[in-house]
This record gives structure tokens, C-alpha cells and sequence, in this order.
């Protein structure tokens, strides 16, 4: 049994900027940071701009509570909504800590050029391991995960989001890959012990497997903070190839994505006319989306 490669509905190539963002610990100090960062990757040409995981704040579970706010008009948000419409682009608004009633989530809100919210995205995969001797984290200590998947109109087609730990279950790529999206887009904070094993690969599998583009934006290394970022802000193309990446310091990665290259790829080894869905199920079928970009268990 065999499917058709899924419509992009994509236009023309746009500039992809990851912002590879110096943290500290002052709230306010980030944010304006933050924004004039935006603001210069526009200035550079970009179209749609990526800000790291939880770019208010340091991460981890002992700053979210601090940190944390709603995304119903808090100031992180606030400032994100400003500098997309200031920078007139599309923002994908990495990730705060966001409070709502008594729950903390790990919450990633996108912006476009209007600066009106057109997407948010509670981390569904929370990152829980011990690598004994290296590296323990346990954020279901303190966040509650997302129950959906998140995909964003942009005029430039259609991008799929996930936050970090996310990027680890393919899932969550596969489903956006066949719901249309020409890229998946992860602010993410690896580390020091799975940054070098696993952040690259992960894109590059997510990328091959799907024949999408995918991108991971990292905060910088800090290393007086108490965790360590792995940075290598990285963008995938869809034949599984690094085509931008950098080392741990701040800096802002740009790379064109141009949705030509996703039917290029599909066309040459065309992996979507080949599936066997009469031995194993489609798992994109197993999701809901309500025509606003939300996907839920069917
Ligand atoms: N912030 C995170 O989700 C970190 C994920 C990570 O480091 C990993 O190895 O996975």
C-alpha cells in the first residue's frame, strides 16, 4: 500500500535565524537582550526568527516557579508580541516557564509579523534522566506536561514545533512531516553529556526519516550557571545535511529554507510513495488537528 507525499502549500524560500541567547539570571535584562536580538536578526534579512528554551530565565526546576508567568499578557510575552511586529517577521518564541492556575508548563508562544500569538506549544516530552555520575534532571518535578502537538501557519508553509526533550520522540516530527510541515523548529537546552551524543543526530534523524528541514536553537554556554548548554545551534536540510551550525557562544545562525529542496528530495527517493500502511498504521492518522494548528489524540 502506498500514500502521496503530503501538499506543502509553500511558497517561496525564507531566512531562518536561530538566536543563540546569552541567559542570565535578571528577568528584564533577558528580555531586552532578547529583543534586540530579534531585532538584529531582521535587520540581517531574517524571516522567521528562533529564540532558545526558556530564554527568561536559567534553566532549571529550582528557577520556574521564580521565573514563571502567564502567557496571557505577562511580559515575556508582551515583549515577544512587540519585537515581531517591531522586526516584522515571524517569531518562534523559544520557550518561559508559564503559570496557569496552580501548574507550571514549559511553554514555547509564536508570533507573526503582526505580532498577534498564532501558536503555543506546552512541552509534551518533559525531560526526566539520570546518567548516573554525569547528569540528572527531573523537570516533572515541578512542570505538568502538554497534551497537544502545535503546528504554525506562516506564509512561508507550514512549521512544526517541539521543545527540546521533544525532539528525542520521532513521533511528533513524523506527524508534522505528513500533516504538511516543511520544517520542524525545537528551541532546546541539551547539555554537556547529551549534547555531544545526541543533538546533532537527533536532527539529522528527525531530517532523513521525514525529508523535512529541521532546526534546534540553544541558549549559550553559560558556565558559571548551574547547567551547562551544549549551544551548537544547529539547521538540518531535508537530505539529513548540517547546513548552518556554530559553537557554544552567543551568536545567531541563519540558514535558508527553501520548501523546493523538501520536493526535491521527496521526488528523488520517494519514500512517501512507498509505505506499507497495510503492515503498520500511519501515525499521523491517529491525530486530530482543529484547524487552528492544534493536534490531539483522535
Ligand atoms: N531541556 C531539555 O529537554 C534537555 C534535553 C536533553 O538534554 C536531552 O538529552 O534530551
Amino acid at each position: 500500500m502506498s500514500s502521496t507525499a503530503p501538499a506543502l502549500n509553500a511558497s517561496s524560500p525564507f531566512k531562518l535565524a536561530l538566536i543563540q541567547l546569552a541567559i542570565g539570571a535578571d528577568k528584564a535584562k533577558n528580555l531586552a537582550h532578547a529583543k534586540s536580538k530579534i531585532l538584529e536578526a531582521a535587520h540581517n534579512g531574517a524571516n522567521v526568527v528562533v529564540l532558545p528554551e526558556c530564554f527568561n530565565s536559567p534553566y532549571g526546576t529550582n528557577f520556574f516557579p521564580e521565573y514563571a508567568e502567564s502567557i496571557d499578557g505577562g511580559d515575556s510575552v508582551t515583549m515577544l508580541s512587540s519585537a515581531a511586529k517591531e522586526a516584522g517577521i515571524y517569531l518562534v518564541g523559544g520557550s518561559i516557564p508559564e503559570r496557569k492556575q496552580d501548574k507550571i508548563y514549559n511553554t514555547l508562544t509564536a508570533y507573526d509579523p503582526t505580532g498577534k500569538m498564532i501558536g503555543v506549544h506546552q512541552k509534551v516530552h518533559l525531560f526526566d534522566i539520570d546518567v548516573p555520575g554525569k547528569i540528572k534532571f527531573k523537570e516533572s518535578e515541578i512542570l505538568t506536561q502538554g497534551n497537544s502537538l502545535t503546528h504554525l501557519d506562516t506564509k512561508y508553509g507550514k512549521l512544526g514545533v517541539g521543545i527540546c526533550y521533544d525532539m528525542r520522540f520521532p513521533e511528533m516530527a513524523t506527524v508534522a512531516a505528513r500533516k504538511g510541515c516543511v520544517a520542524m523548529i525545537y528551541p532546546g537546552a541539551f547539555n554537556m553529556t547529551t549534547g555531544p551524543l545526541h543533538w546533532e543526530l537527533l536532527q539529522r534523524a528527525r531530517a532523513v526519516d521525514n525529508q523535512m528541514y529541521v532546526a534546534a536553537c540553544s541558549p549559550a554556554r553559560d558556565i558559571n550557571a548551574s547547567y551547562h548548554a551544549w549551544g551548537h545551534s544547529t539547521v538540518v536540510d531535508p537530505t539529513g545535511t548540517v547546513v548552518a551550525t556554530c559553537e557554544e557562544n552567543e551568536t545567531i545562525v541563519y540558514a535558508t529554507v527553501d520548501p523546493a529542496q523538501v520536493e526535491v528530495i521527496r521526488t528523488n527517493i520517494p519514500l512517501y510513495n512507498q509505505r506499507r500502511f497495510d503492515i503498520y498504521d500511519d501515525v499521523s492518522e491517529s491525530v486530530a488537528f482543529d484547524g487552528q494548528g492544534n493536534g490531539t489524540k483522535k
